[in-house]
């Protein structure tokens, strides 16, 4: 008898340690009760203290692993993180214009230690043709700025900048992370006629690697799952919330969080 079970794609980079890219996607993927699978941009060598090194796949041997999990089993949802090169970006897009399956973009620059992930010459790119083929896009503030390019110091810029990403990138929503604005931790997820903001206190630690990719990942498995957008970006706030409360504690530098720590629905 078979199985039916969800299934998740990550399309991204690796982390050896574990907290950030595929890894931690995976990870979020099994403790939502869905099936991972992933294609790599990019194996990195990093730590909590910072990237140290970074070799891109070749974009030809991405398409080489897209090929492989869309001609045997085609996922119900998908989610990009690091993607370094507009080659690779040009790859994913045919497979999400060619497959039509929910696609989550978390468009990764730079990681929680300040090391750039992305060329600067593929950021036009991302914004003009892959942004537009997503469900949802998830930038923290910097990547808010860098892509609407405006200054975000407050609610009304986030706003301004949901304005530019809906009418003028011509994405379908977006969910702007205020981690890094001061105050509590609020995000905004913006669809054409609807706003839904949600806000937790603030944890005052050092421990947020991997913060953007677990919450992108939820909100993959949640609409994996069939969930609608809003009901995952809530399942994928408070998943974070408890994720960063509960940090192990791991290296010397900005540690990993805990993806055994929620258990909600
Ligand atoms: N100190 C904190 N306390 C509570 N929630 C936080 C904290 N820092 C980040 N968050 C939450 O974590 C999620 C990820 O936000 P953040 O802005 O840190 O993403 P990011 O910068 O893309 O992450 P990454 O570190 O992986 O690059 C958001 O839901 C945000 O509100
Ligand atoms: C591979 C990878 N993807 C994303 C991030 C952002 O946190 C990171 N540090 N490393």
């Amino acid at each position: 008898m078979s199985i039916t079970l969800p299934i998740a794609l990550t399309v991204a980079g690796t982390d050896p340690t574990g907290g950030a890219g595929v890894i931690a996607d995976i990870k979020s993927f099994q403790s939502r009760g869905v099936y991972g699978m992933a294609a790599v941009t990019s194996l990195t060598a990093q730590n909590t203290l910072g990237v140290q090194g970074a070799y891109n796949v070749p974009a030809d041997f991405l398409d080489a692993q897209l090929k492989s999990i869309f001609t045997d089993e085609v996922p119900h949802a998908m989610k990009s993180g690091m993607i370094a090169t507009e080659e690779m970006m040009r790859v994913i897009k045919k497979y999400v214009e060619e497959y039509q399956l929910p696609f989550v973009i978390d468009p990764v620059m730079i990681s929680t230690s300040g090391d750039n992930l992305i060329d600067e010459g593929a950021i036009d790119y991302l914004r003009s043709e892959l942004l537009p083929t997503a469900l949802t896009v998830t930038p923290n503030i910097p990547e808010a700025e860098k892509l609407a390019g405006l200054t975000i110091e407050n609610e009304e810029d986030v706003r301004k900048a949901a304005k530019i990403f809906i009418g003028d990138i011509g994405v379908q929503s977006v969910i702007i992370k205020g981690g890094h604005l001061k105050g509590d931790a609020v995000d905004y997820l913006f669809e054409k006629d609807k706003e839904t903001t949600l806000s937790s206190a603030r944890v005052d630690t050092e421990h947020t690697h991997g913060t953007g990719c677990t919450f992108s990942a939820v909100i993959t498995a949640e609409l994996a799952r069939g969930k609608p957008l809003e009901a995952a970006f809530r399942t994928g706030k408070n998943y974070i919330t408890k994720a960063i409360q509960e940090a192990p504690g791991l290296g010397g530098g900005n540690g990993p969080i805990n993806h055994f720590a929620y258990e909600g629905e």
